[in-house]
């Protein structure tokens, strides 16, 4: 990788600056929006900008350590700069770089040794400290598997394809894959490419989608001709999964409290040819209580810390904190035990999370049956960045009669 084109400069800076400093400004959205304003750029270009934009993202703290300052809307070019040096890139000597002294950054490279566990993984001090206390040791093990690039998964759309031919129709665009071991629709990009332009993607074969993601909607045991409630849809990329699952027989009711997400669950929908999907919006009460002892199964696909897709979110370590951490566990608690009711006596319902932190997820779970005796758990899986994946948690719960 190089970086000799001045343009590409600024945007990975102004991308930067937005990511860190603009209140709800999420990385993805970010380079998404950048690449689209930069049509002209080739793609050796794009890949450059987004894979040292992400890096960057990835290695804040770390960086923050070699420049000696805490990252501001300032001295981004001094980061930018200490990231060059560090992983060796080639570049050239842009004006912006005029004037940042790089003796004490290359000292500390040389160096090779930082004073801090926070500082080695790049993670705040207050997530090295829950990470401690939540995964113990092993928590190294986990971020050092989430500070690496996550490679592209597809799910092939099996109500129009399947992962074998969905590969060879890639590979007449041009695009090469291969087929992920256990993962039966899963399919993965031999190296990154700008699949939406596909018109594989655009005919509805595949959406882009996380192996262990993909094992979510496996996990929910669903059947032709059931009614099924996702509760927590957002955009819906389970809700896709499970409708092809169910061979688009029987009823999807589709929730979530946004309203925009939804939109783009059904524009998703109609592109994957599913047609069993109804979305409806929570926006009072009601909307959950009119579902009661009503779905033979549930999805609760929890709202998170997001904590086991760093490798692709590597922002969230930078806009989440404690408390926020707090708040969203009384949310999951609060979920759990009111949307349970949906299920019906006999019905059975999954609580996934793409979180590693056991106080979202086991815990979570075994706090609900205690209080909920006319529930028990079937199974629960456990994936862990570690494994090649995204890290996420799944639990499968019945209803007795
Ligand atoms: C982990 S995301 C869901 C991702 C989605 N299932 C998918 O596969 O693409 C959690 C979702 O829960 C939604 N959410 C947050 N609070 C909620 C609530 N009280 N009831 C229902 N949905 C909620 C969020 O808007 C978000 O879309």
């Amino acid at each position: 990788m190089e970086l000799i084109h001045r343009n590409l400069l600024i945007g990975i800076h102004d991308a930067l600056n937005e990511t860190f400093f603009e209140k709800n400004k999420y990385a993805d959205k970010v380079i998404e929006r950048l690449l689209k304003a930069n049509k002209k750029w080739g793609s050796a270009d794009r890949a450059v900008v987004s894979g040292i934009f992400y890096d960057i993202i990835r290695w804040k703290k770390r960086l923050e350590y070699f420049i000696g300052e805490g990252a501001k809307p300032g001295n981004i070019y001094k980061l930018i700069l200490a990231y060059l040096l560090w992983t060796d890139t080639k570049f050239k000597r842009f004006d912006e770089f005029d004037g940042i002294k790089t003796a004490d950054i290359q000292a500390k490279i040389k160096k090779g040794k930082v004073p801090t566990k926070a500082i080695e993984f790049s993670i705040p001090d207050w997530l090295a400290e829950t990470f401690t206390q939540e995964l113990g040791e092993n928590w190294e093990k986990e971020m050092k598997a989430m500070n690496e690039q996550a490679p592209t998964i597809l799910r092939a759309n099996t109500l129009k394809t399947n992962a074998q031919d969905l590969i060879t129709e890639l590979e007449n665009e041009g695009v090469k894959s291969f087929r992920v071991k256990n993962i039966p629709d899963a399919v993965q990009l031999e190296e990154k490419k700008n699949v939406f332009l596909t018109s594989a993607f655009k005919n509805g074969l595949f959406e882009v989608q996380d192996s262990g993601s993909q094992l979510i909607a496996e996990f929910l045991d669903v059947k032709p001709g059931q009614r099924v409630v996702d509760a927590c849809a957002g955009a819906g990329g389970k809700t896709l999964h499970i409708a092809a699952l169910m061979q688009n027989k029987g009823q999807i009711i589709a929730l979530d409290i946004f309203n925009w997400k939804l939109a783009e669950l059904k524009r998703r929908a109609k592109r994957a040819g599913a047609h069993n999907i109804e979305t409806r919006l929570i926006d009072d009460n009601k909307v959950v209580k009119r579902l009661h002892n009503s779905a033979d199964r549930l999805l609760i696909d929890a709202p998170c810390s997001g904590l086991g897709v760093l490798r692709r979110n590597p922002d969230t370590k930078w806009k989440i904190d404690e408390a926020f951490i707090e708040k969203i566990k009384d949310e999951q608690r609060q979920i759990l035990q009111e949307y349970s009711k949906i299920v019906k006596k006999g019905g059975r319902m999954v609580y996934a999370t793409c979180s590693v932190l056991p106080s979202e997820n086991g815990q979570q779970v075994s706090l609900f049956l205690k209080n909920n005796a006319d529930f028990n758990l079937v199974k629960e899986k456990t994936i862990l960045p570690s494994e090649g994946f995204d890290g996420f948690y799944m639990a499968l719960l019945e209803r007795k009669n």
